[in-house]
């Protein structure tokens, strides 16, 4: 049997695909999937590190946020990723696996606060680590989110699973004669503007060296064969 291509890996979840064929919120279907997927994974000896979004909650609340002081809004979308997090979590330990949250927002109650010695000693011990509430900044995401512990952790590789299969030449949703790359490098994906990851995120990875994978997260079997270094998405790399 062929091994990993990587020993330890930044996860990030799209918030949005979590909604299924839903309006807003968890579909209980689809977190099971996910987490099934992820299972696959860390069986295999994966380090696993995740960062999920909150589009799925953030954007059902949207309309009310409207008019919003912008800071206000983002602490708002910051605590829709708590809640996925915890999901997340609770959803792998009904699976047997052993997760720890770790949020980047104060509410000790609720989550542990990150702290990047824990979180090492975590990983190293094969629990997987969901990091919530994004960098703890407003005026980012949940993808920025991810290019930053996965910087800090030392991951090998972002990968992106979002609800499309890979970076295109613009998005595939709006334009039928998008084109999928197979590779892109970073310098490429920030000049043409394209918005399947935001500039914040791709500037970080570039300069960390550090490469990120866009795939889907609804194919099955996707997750599995990126870990495995198989053809699958889009790697975007310097
Ligand atoms: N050039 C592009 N290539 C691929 N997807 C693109 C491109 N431009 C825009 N997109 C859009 O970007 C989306 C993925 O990014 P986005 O950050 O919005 O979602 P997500 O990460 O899946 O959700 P969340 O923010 O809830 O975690 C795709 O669903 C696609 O519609
Ligand atoms: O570091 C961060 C991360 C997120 N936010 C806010 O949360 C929402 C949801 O995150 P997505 O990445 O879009 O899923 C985002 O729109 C921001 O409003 C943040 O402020 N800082």
């Amino acid at each position: 049997m062929t091994s990993p291509a990587y020993k330890r890996v930044l996860l990030k979840l799209s918030g949005e695909a979590l909604m299924g064929d839903d309006p807003y919120g968890i579909n209980r279907a689809t977190i099971e999937r996910m987490v099934a997927d992820v299972s696959e994974v860390s069986k295999l000896g994966v380090e696993l590190a995740i960062v999920i979004g909150g589009g799925n909650i953030f954007r059902g609340v949207a309309p009310g946020a409207e008019g919003m002081d912008r800071a206000t809004a983002d602490y708002m979308g910051m605590l829709a990723t708590v809640m996925n997090s915890l999901a997340l979590a609770d959803a792998m330990r009904q699976a047997g696996i052993t997760a720890r949250v770790m949020s980047a927002i104060a509410i000790e109650q609720v989550v542990e606060p990150y702290v990047r010695p824990k979180a090492l000693q975590y990983l190293e011990e094969g629990k997987i680590v969901v990091f919530a509430a994004g960098t703890g900044n407003p005026f980012f995401t949940t993808d920025t989110a991810a290019a930053l512990r996965g910087s800090e952790i030392g991951a090998e590789i972002v990968l992106k699973a979002t609800k499309v299969d890979g970076v295109y030449s613009a998005d595939p949703n709006k334009d039928p004669d998008a084109t999928r790359y197979s590779t892109i490098t970073f310098d490429e994906a920030i000049s043409k503007h394209l918005q399947v990851m935001d500039a914040t995120a791709f500037a970080l990875c570039r300069d960390q060296k550090l490469p990120i994978k866009v795939f889907s997260i609804v194919k099955p079997g996707a997750l599995k064969r990126v870990i495995m270094g198989e053809d699958e998405g889009t790697l975007v790399h310097v």
